[in-house]
């Protein structure tokens, strides 16, 4: 097959198309303490950059918490979860949990989504600007051996947590880690239920 764009050949799709398959989403409780070396982050961080983005507004802002740096968003989802609606928001233990979580995983990464003001186009172009962004991130990420996880708890996407990274509105956060075990395959419905041909 002819390369239609430079540099990418024949060989590059079924690494791309395997790559794509083999992420999977892991529970937070599978994850090992190994932290993730920095020129990894800054590539998954990159691979998010070159997502398609309608006027190159780049409508996305990324804020990192690993190490010890991670104590601040324990504390931040703690606060958020205590000021949300969650039935037992008022629960020491269920806000300890949010902050326990935290510390299960290695990276953070926040999905933050800042709309050009004025806005050019309508919103949805702009937030699936952001969900493309992401995706390369977990792919990027799966191409590293890393395991990974888009979550929207209540904590993820409160306009408090919002608020005190920045951002004008949050879309939830991405973990990263390396697996201690195998992440739950996944399904999907048949392309025969999802897709119309139209042909000659
Ligand atoms: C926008 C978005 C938000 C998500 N939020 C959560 C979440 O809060 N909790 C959760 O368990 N999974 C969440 N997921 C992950 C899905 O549960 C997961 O993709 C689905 O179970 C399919 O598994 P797979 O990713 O391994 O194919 C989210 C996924 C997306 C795209």
């Amino acid at each position: 097959m002819r390369a239609i764009v430079q540099g990418v050949t024949a060989q590059t799709a079924p690494i791309v198309l395997d790559t794509i398959r083999q992420r999977r989403t892991i529970d937070l409780l599978k994850l090992k303490p190994d932290p993730v070396p920095q020129d990894v982050l800054e590539a998954i961080l990159t691979a998010a950059t070159w997502a398609p983005t309608h006027g190159k507004h780049q409508p996305w802002r990324f804020t990192v918490f690993t190490g010890e740096g991670r104590r601040q968003l324990a504390d931040l989802f703690a606060r958020a979860y205590a000021a949300s609606s969650a039935k037992d928001a008022g629960s020491p233990d269920a806000q300890e949990n949010q902050r326990m979580r935290v510390m299960r995983a290695p990276v953070w990464i926040s999905l933050e989504l800042h709309v050009p003001q004025p806005p050019r186009f309508p919103q949805w172009e702009e937030e699936h600007a952001l969900a493309a962004a992401a995706q390369n991130m977990l792919l990027a990420a799966t191409a590293f051996g890393l395991a990974s996880k888009w979550v929207s708890g209540v904590a993820m996407i409160s306009p408090l947590t919002a608020h005190e990274l920045g951002a004008p509105e949050l879309r939830g956060f991405i973990f990263l880690g390396y697996a201690a075990e195998q992440p739950k395959d996944s399904t999907r419905t048949p392309l025969e239920e999802k897709v119309v041909w139209v042909r000659d």
